[in-house]
């Protein structure tokens, strides 16, 4: 399991298989022998916070990086100053091959879409039972967004104090979601459970309680963010960039984005969307070319009805899949 910060070892890293297999590393990175392993907390307007070993260094990106984005989650390679004193900066130099990445457009019909997270592997989806209702549509569109992406998704229900759980958990329920209901009084072990040793990115709308939930998770944040800004000298609630925090004893990452509220859906691809479902994936092999699955000639159908896989599935699979049409409020 990937591990950052406080327990990373660096000839862990060096052992990890990598897709280029096993060259020498002096033909592989003939420059920047000496750049140190670094992993991107935040990014501020070119500034680059990352942490390296246990310090927060400030890097910009070097020119040879190019128009190539450095994003919240990033393993980069940093040389320069490197001791995180104030006023310092290190500059990064190579953008580490990403094992995911987290997208968004502002919305379906803007073709732009930026990476907003690297690195993650989970998707924690943050809704209230009430106060705000909570938006089904636009829970469904996150859940595409983590398909495509290829994090696990993660159903956080907050404010358990207001309302059941029950009605919306029975919507996920063929979709297999780990879902966990939690409210402010209460503790949050079942959460921190589900997060560790993992890089979880959390997405939810303003006032859902995401900021009491993350705090009640990270309790260090306070520090943590300070950190932080001690090195951006920016205030505490001015930075609308993701950030990653680390969680008690460096046991994973909670990286809460702020603004990110939902997923334009443009560049989804069902085909990819499907590969979140096994029992249905093999069906698919009958399909036309570039089928929508939700067209009178696909094979999903049939593959129903022979008994391969549960209705419900193929109902849920749809209705997700519909989400990418663009609907007022989403
Ligand atoms: N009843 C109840 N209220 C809660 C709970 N958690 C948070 N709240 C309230 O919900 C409101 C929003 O909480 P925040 O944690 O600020 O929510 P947020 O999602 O970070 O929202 P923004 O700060 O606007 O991004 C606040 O008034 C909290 O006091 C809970 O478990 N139960
Ligand atoms: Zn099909």
């Amino acid at each position: 399991m990937r591990r950052y910060g406080k327990h990373t070892d660096e000839d862990d890293i060096r052992a990890r298989p990598s897709r280029r297999g096993t060259r020498p590393r002096t033909r592989l990175r003939p420059r920047h022998e000496d750049a140190a392993e670094g992993m991107v907390l935040t990014v501020d307007r070119g500034r680059i916070t990352c942490l390296v070993e246990d310090r927060t260094v400030t890097a910009m990106k070097a020119r040879e990086l190019g128009r190539k984005g450095v994003v919240v989650g990033d393993r980069v390679a940093v040389v320069g100053d490197l001791s995180g004193a104030k006023d310092t900066l290190a500059r990064v130099v190579r953008v580490e091959e990403r094992s995911s990445v987290l997208r968004r457009t502002a919305d379906d019909d803007d073709p732009y879409e930026r990476v907003i997270v690297a690195n993650a592997d989970q998707l924690a989806i943050v809704t209230a039972l009430a106060d705000p209702e909570p938006r089904p549509r636009m829970i469904d569109r996150c859940l595409v967004a983590a398909y495509d992406a290829g994090l696990e998704p993660l159903l956080v229900l907050t404010k358990s104090d207001l309302a059941p759980a029950e009605a919306l958990l029975g919507r996920y329920a063929p979709l297999g979601v780990r879902a966990v209901a939690v409210n402010r009084d209460e503790p949050v072990d079942a959460v921190t459970e589900l997060l560790t040793d993992r890089v979880t990115a959390f997405v939810g709308h303003s006032g859902v309680g995401k900021t009491t939930l993350v705090n009640a998770l990270v309790p260090d944040r306070q520090r943590a963010t300070g950190l932080v800004n001690a090195v951006t000298g920016r205030g505490r609630h001015t930075t609308t960039s993701a950030l990653a925090l680390p969680l008690p004893e460096g046991a994973g990452w909670v990286i809460d984005t702020p603004g990110v509220r939902s997923f334009g859906l443009n560049h989804v691809e069902p085909g990819r969307v499907v590969l979140a479902f096994p029992d249905l994936e093999p069906g698919t092999a009958g399909c036309p070319r570039a089928c929508s699955h939700d067209e009178p000639d696909c094979a999903l159908d049939e593959w129903v009805a022979a008994g391969h896989a549960d209705p419900a599935r193929l109902d849920s699979l749809r209705r997700l899949l519909a989400t990418r049409e663009h609907h007022e409020g989403d």
